[in-house]
């Protein structure tokens, strides 16, 4: 897809050689816990940790920036990384996008990227950000989120990228777009996925609640696909990723598109100004004072 293609250009324009080179087994790949034939065989980066399956055609993707999946800079670039060379891997149909880290799925963007950083950086960074739901929103492979930990905000931005969601069972693992909690706002392709999902009003009314769902309101807004116990939450995953891998690869991806074209190309037509439109947004006095107040919070809380 010439879209595909242009997400794949900058994703590539984007990589820094460091980000690549920093602690990553990129290329390497190491024996799978448990041994298993060469289709088990991991690979991945130092934040993300790939388990392939070449038999199944499905590898299970784990974030692994503990403490909890803050989607760092680097995070977002090793998402992209691994998730590309899995597309371009023909050997893949599907992943399975989970966390390693306890309790929690992603924690969201990491705050510590935008608060009481310079405009160049905070730019670079939407840019990641962009690019991660670019490549995940349009990717030609099933995704399946297997939401194993709390999912607010920038981690419910993944999980609703994904084809379909599988949430464990816990009344602490809520989802949602919480962003005007912090006294910022979601930005129009985000609400976008939001309506696309769960339909106008109910986004209407979360997005500006700042609404964290617990699992059974998540199901019943239809948030989430499937609420489980925790621990079948894994194995719920891959039935439900050999539900979609029945389907024809070409006719499901075409469909895909089709569906989720227009909501991309939003983007991708007003990409800059997007970026622009966060920059100076975040950058305010006002909106810094916010975060720094809502970090400072967080970090209390071990108290
Ligand atoms: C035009 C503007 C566009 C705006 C962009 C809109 C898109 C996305 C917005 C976002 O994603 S903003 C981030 C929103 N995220 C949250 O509100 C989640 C905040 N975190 C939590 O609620 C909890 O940490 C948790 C995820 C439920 C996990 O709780 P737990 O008790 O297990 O862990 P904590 O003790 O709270 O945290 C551990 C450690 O991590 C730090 N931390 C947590 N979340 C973040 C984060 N998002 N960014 C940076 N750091 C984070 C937390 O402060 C603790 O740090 P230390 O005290 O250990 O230093």
């Amino acid at each position: 897809m010439a879209l595909a293609s242009g997400v794949r250009f900058a994703a590539r324009a984007l990589l820094r050689p460091w980000a690549l080179l920093r602690g990553t087994t990129l290329g390497r790949t190491e024996p799978a816990a448990g041994g298993g034939g060469d289709g088990a065989r991991r690979f991945g980066s130092q934040r993300v940790l790939v388990e392939p399956d070449a038999a199944s055609g499905v590898a299970v993707m784990k974030l692994r920036n503990p403490p909890v999946n803050a989607l760092s800079l680097e995070l977002l670039t090793e998402l992209v990384i691994s998730l590309e060379k899995l597309e371009n891997d023909k050997t893949f149909r599907g992943v399975i996008l989970t966390s390693d880290c306890p309790r929690v799925f992603c924690a969201g963007l990491d705050l510590t990227e935008i608060c009481g950083r310079n405009p160049a950086h905070c730019a670079e960074y939407w840019k990641a950000m962009q690019e991660l739901w670019l490549r995940t929103y349009l990717s030609s492979l099933v995704l399946v989120a297997a939401i194993n930990g709390a999912c607010p905000a920038g981690g419910c931005i993944i999980a609703l990228s994904c084809d379909c969601r599988v949430l464990a069972d816990n009344p602490k693992y809520r989802i949602g777009l919480n962003e005007t909690l912090l006294g910022i706002i979601a930005p129009f392709w985000l609400k976008d996925t939001y309506v696309n999902t769960i339909g106008h009003r109910a986004s209407e009314q979360a997005l500006q609640l700042g609404s964290l769902f617990p699992p059974a309101e998540a199901l019943q807004v239809g948030l989430v696909d499937q609420v489980v116990p925790e621990d079948q939450v894994q194995s719920t995953a891959l039935s439900e990723m050999a539900r979609w891998l029945a389907v024809p690869d070409h006719a499901r991806q075409l469909t895909k598109n089709m569906m989720r074209k227009a909501t991309a190309d939003r983007l991708l037509r007003q990409r800059d100004a997007d970026t622009q439109n966060f920059v100076s947004f975040v950058c305010r006095d006002s909106i810094q004072k916010s975060l720094q107040a809502y970090l400072e919070k967080l970090r209390q809380r071990k108290g």
